[in-house]
């Protein structure tokens, strides 16, 4: 694409999406842009606005913007802030959007038309998109669209978001819009709300919809059977612990053949890398850092698909909303606010966009306790950590059904929910809350995970760690083998090379930090690398030893197996579930409290709660005979 392609954003005019939550707004602007953005079946997935540009048919280009779920424009929330903000102009450098299409759910306009008559009331141009068409359909809801407008006084067309063209009647709306009504700058002056008074709202409501759509009046809920199982208090509680368990069973049990078949592959370049090169600094670039350094992590691929593989299925079938009902009580006692479940559940992918997803929450107290406690949930980047070590150390044996590595993977995730419930009671009891929130969450319709969405998601979780491993594990693994191989030891010197280079001797001094808790001096020099991303540790691990002359054509599992204590093992394990290295999460928590001393004192409580932890495993494990 040439510069001249590239739409300038201020010259386009611009149509933002609002609507309600898990209305679809998003689906319908991935439709229209080609974007990627997050889909899911719950309320509160997008919390950021998001800009993309549209060609529609015609030769017209808009530029689109997708929005945070709104239930009003009188925000309760920060990301519904977001929304009217995004509305009013009030965003820096932003002017007023041209156009709004508002967005509502078909099955449920009973509560969606609520926010279209309070958009209507801002008298600015909009239409109406009726998405999720198909499931009205299917449900037997008519609606009559040419009257809906009368009563609306503007467009109304019907689209379905998850069809590759099911935005067409939109798009055509648009350009029509776009023709006879040009976009009028005197219409994009900030104003103040007036909103309509809600009882009159709802009263409105109903005479739209008796006029325009009355079987819209009369939905029944077919899940309510299926939702005396899986909110019930103790089968619920039983179905979630059955699927958590399943997942960690699948993430080693499936994973080990194309892992198998990673490992030899890069095992076979090692070898014949070095036996087509000579020996140089260049050869031992590519074999210890390159090949045993970021090819080392490349082999987790496969278990982290497997776990988003999971986690997609998870968020597209309605059943996280449940899962948040089914915890309220126990994160409730704790001090923790039934929302702060999927903020914290989006965690396990990576701490960023879980400490984002926390804009959902309306109290900054039940806010901020999540934030902090999010980064214990265990992300994605320490499960080749976590993998290389059970690995390495687990003997691949069967407990009753149960698979011993999938067994230990769970305890982890387990020790990490636990710590983190522990510490927000803590938390409660600093700030002295007892205020319990009860949680208002609306709950999405079953769904059967689309094929499509599961497709796209599990490409774009491949992209992310892909290009994770190409640029920042691969950098900073090139900058290790720099730091261990430099400067050369002198003629005579009778230890390892790596033992007289930079890295070495830091090693040496971090040692004497981490001694206590049974790290040696490798592991301590991978721990400074990790700061930046944690699956760091496991290429710094590979090529350090790598460096150590102890061999690539030895994998880096059975050689730690072979030379760390398992009381090491088990006390790395335990610095992990805490790890305070994630420099992306402090700046996360920076720019989402707007106050230093936030991620400073994470970081301080993380560190110290890692450390003792690490300690106090690494002492049980060699008392009971480990070490
Ligand atoms: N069957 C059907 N499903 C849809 C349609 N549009 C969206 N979905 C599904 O509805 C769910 C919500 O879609 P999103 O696009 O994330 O909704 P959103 O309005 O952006 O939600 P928030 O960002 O939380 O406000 C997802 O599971 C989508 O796959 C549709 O037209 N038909
Ligand atoms: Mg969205």
């Amino acid at each position: 694409m040439s510069a001249a392609d590239l739409p300038s954003p201020v010259a386009l005019p611009s149509v933002a999406l609002v609507g309600n939550p898990n209305c679809g707004k998003t689906a319908l602007f991935n439709l229209l842009t080609g974007a990627r953005q997050k889909v899911a079946n719950y309320a509160g997935v997008t919390v950021e606005r998001k800009l993309g540009t549209a060609k529609l048919p015609g030769g017209h280009s808009v530029q689109v913007i997708d929005l945070p779920g709104a239930y009003s424009l009188c925000p309760a929330t920060p990301d519904e802030e977001v929304t009217l903000q995004v509305l009013q102009g009030q965003r820096v450098g932003e002017a007023v959007p041209d156009y709004i299409v508002a967005v509502a759910d078909a099955t449920n306009l009973r509560m969606n038309l609520r926010l279209v008559l309070e958009l209507r009331s801002l008298g600015r141009p909009m239409m109406l998109a009726l998405n999720m068409a198909d499931v009205a359909r299917a449900r037997g809801i008519h609606i009559d669209t040419r009257r809906l407008a009368a009563e609306l006084g503007c467009p109304v067309v019907e689209t379905v978001a998850v069809k590759g063209n099911g935005h067409q009647a939109l798009a055509e709306q648009l350009v029509k819009h776009l023709r006879s009504d040009p976009p009028d700058p005197r219409l994009n002056a900030p104003h103040t709300l007036s909103l309509p008074d809600s009882a009159a709202l709802q009263q409105e409501v109903r005479r739209i919809l008796e006029a325009a759509a009355p079987s819209a009046l009369r939905v029944k809920r077919f899940q309510y059977r299926l939702d005396a199982w899986v909110m019930h208090p103790v089968w619920g509680l039983a179905i979630l612990a059955a699927l958590l368990f399943v997942v960690f069973q699948a993430v080693f049990s499936w994973a080990s053949v194309p892992m198998d078949a990673i490992e030899a592959g890069f095992a076979a370049l090692g070898e014949w890398t070095t036996a087509h090169m000579a020996e140089g600094p260049l050869r031992s670039l590519l074999v210890d850092g390159a090949i045993a350094g970021a090819g080392g992590v490349l082999v987790f691929l496969p278990q982290i698909l497997i776990l988003f593989f999971f986690i997609l299925v998870l968020e597209d079938s309605g059943y996280l909303p449940r899962a948040a009902f089914l915890l309220d009580n126990v994160m409730g006692r704790v001090g923790l606010s039934g929302r702060a479940f999927i903020p914290l559940l989006s965690s396990f992918a990576c701490a960023v966009p879980g400490v984002m997803a926390t804009r959902t929450i309306t109290h900054w107290r039940d806010r901020l306790a999540t934030i902090m406690v999010a980064p214990l949930m265990t992300c994605s980047a320490r499960l080749p950590v976590y993998a290389l070590l059970i690995g390495a150390f687990i003997p691949e044996r069967s407990v009753g059904p149960f698979n011993l590595k999938g067994l230990t993977l769970f305890a982890l995730y387990v020790a990490g929910v636990v710590s983190a419930m522990a510490v927000a009671w803590v938390f409660k009891r600093v700030w002295h809350r007892s205020r319990y929130q009860p949680l208002m969450l609306e709950l999405p319709p079953y769904r059967v995970p689309g094929l499509r969405n599961l497709g796209l998601g599990l490409w774009e979780r491949a992209r992310i760690f892909l290009r994770r491993v190409g640029t920042i594990i691969f950098a900073l693994t090139v900058l290790l083998w720099f730091l261990s191989s430099f400067p050369a030891p002198p003629a005579g010197w009778s230890g390892t090379a790596i033992e007289y280079s930079f890295a070495g001797r830091l090693g040496r001094v971090l040692e004497v930090l981490f001694a206590p808790l049974g790290f040696n001096w490798q592991i301590s020099i991978a721990l400074v690398p990790g700061l930046a991303a944690r699956e760091v540790v496991v290429s710094a691990l590979g090529t350090v030893y790598a460096l150590s002359g102890e061999g690539v054509d030895q994998a880096l599992a059975p050689l730690i197996a072979h030379q760390w204590p398992l009381a090491t093992c088990f006390s790395l394990l335990a610095w992990f579930v805490f790890a305070p290295q994630c420099i992306s999460t402090l700046a996360a928590v920076k720019r989402e409290t707007n106050a230093w001393r936030y991620p400073i004192a994470m970081a301080a409580y993380l560190f110290v709660l890692a450390y003792l932890a690490a300690f106090v495993t690494y002492r049980v494990a060699v008392f009971l005979g480990a070490g």
